[in-house]
């Protein structure tokens, strides 16, 4: 008889006890790791994790651990929901017992000096190991909750896609497999920005013509970035582009929107921040896309009318008609201009 792998899930937050809930659905024993031991023994002892998803039972199979090279040293898939501030100082002193494991990054942020995205820095930090990304419409709480949902694994390695689908597929998560591992990445992390604006829409009452055109503007100047760094403009129509676009961009359980809804609703930005108490990537995101798209000389307005709110003094109004009397520009411009 084969003993089965336990499989590790690095971060206690939303994401990391939704995912370790489905594997553990799934039959596979699971190690949660935590940084606070305290924490680790309470969810072991209550099965719930009530700071980041409260009324949700966290079943047997999974167990909580606050000890991080045990949970390296038994386990070879190894999915990683840290925050993109906290992934690098987590993981590279224990790069050694990284070597060789397959290790898929949920995380959707980019790091602040050197603009690498998270598994780029997981590739870095662990060069001998095999990387993957698993992104898409995947509300933390939805996915707990049972809401069908449906994600990509994306690498080039297809023995580990068929490893993360095999233990992760299930009854109410269909995971789907792709070779752009940069493209699915870079969605993930970009969509965050637009889902604060469409927030601060919300907050100021706009109408759905307006919710729309936000929405497909901010596919357009994406894509348009995304393009500009070589990556495949189709993956922006798949589930990790568009299809995580529009949840993000609509609902209120996205924390994203919550920080745009608050500073709609005129709260500062530490504020707004501080009210969510959860991570939300866009805020940092906004500053390393802003300096990228002016180095590059993308035209972003979206994310220059953002930046101008949140870091530069400028008031919602003055946005709005900037970019209400920019020039007319076409359509849908970033497929033709991209060459594929
Ligand atoms: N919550 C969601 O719906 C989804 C989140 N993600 C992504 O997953 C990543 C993690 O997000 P969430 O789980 O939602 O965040 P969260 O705010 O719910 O939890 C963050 C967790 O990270 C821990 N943490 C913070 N700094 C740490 C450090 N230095 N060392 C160790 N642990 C640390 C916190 O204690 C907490 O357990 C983010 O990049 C997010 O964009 C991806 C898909 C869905
Ligand atoms: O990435 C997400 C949904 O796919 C979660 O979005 P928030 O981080 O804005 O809650």
């Amino acid at each position: 008889m084969t003993v089965q792998q336990p499989i590790a899930v690095i971060g206690g937050g939303s994401f990391g006890t939704a995912i370790a809930n489905l594997l553990a659905e799934n039959g596979q024993a699971v190690h949660l790791w935590m940084r606070d031991p305290e924490q680790a023994e309470a969810i072991r002892s209550n099965r719930e994790n009530p700071r980041y998803l409260k009324g949700v039972r966290i079943l047997d199979g999974v167990q909580p651990t606050s000890d991080l090279p045990a949970t390296l040293a038994a386990c070879e898939l190894v999915f990683v929901a840290l925050p993109s501030s906290a992934l690098r100082q987590a993981l590279q002193p224990v790069c050694e017992a990284l070597t060789g494991k397959m290790l898929v990054s949920t995380t959707k942020g980019i790091e602040a000096q050197s603009f690498k995205l998270m598994s780029q820095i997981l590739e870095e930090i662990a060069p001998d190991a095999r990387i993957g990304v698993l992104s898409g419409p995947n509300l933390a709480r939805e996915v707990a909750e049972h809401a069908l949902t449906a994600s990509v694994i994306a690498s080039e390695d297809e023995a580990l896609c068929r490893k993360v689908q095999e233990t992760l597929h299930g009854r109410t998560f269909r995971v789907y497999a792709s070779r752009d591992r940069f493209g699915v990445e870079l969605g993930g992390a970009l969509k965050n920005v637009y889902a604060i604006m469409s927030g601060m829409a919300a907050a100021l009452g706009m109408g759905e013509n307006t919710k729309s055109m936000l929405i497909t503007r901010a596919l357009a100047e994406m894509t348009r970035f995304a393009v500009n760094l070589g990556a495949n403009p189709m993956t922006f129509l798949g589930l990790a582009g568009v299809g995580d676009l529009i949840v993000t961009c609509s609902s209120p359980k996205s924390r994203n929107y919550q920080v745009g809804h608050a500073l709609g609703e005129g709260l500062s930005l530490e504020n707004a921040v501080g009210r969510i108490g959860e991570v939300a990537e866009g805020v940092n995101t906004i500053k390393v896309l802003k300096a990228k798209a002016d180095e590059l000389q993308v035209y972003m307005p979206l994310v220059t009318g953002l930046h101008a709110i949140l870091f530069e003094g400028r008031t919602l109004e003055q946005v709005i008609e900037a970019l209400m009397s920019g020039e007319p520009k076409t359509d849908v411009d970033f497929i033709s201009a991209s060459g594929f």
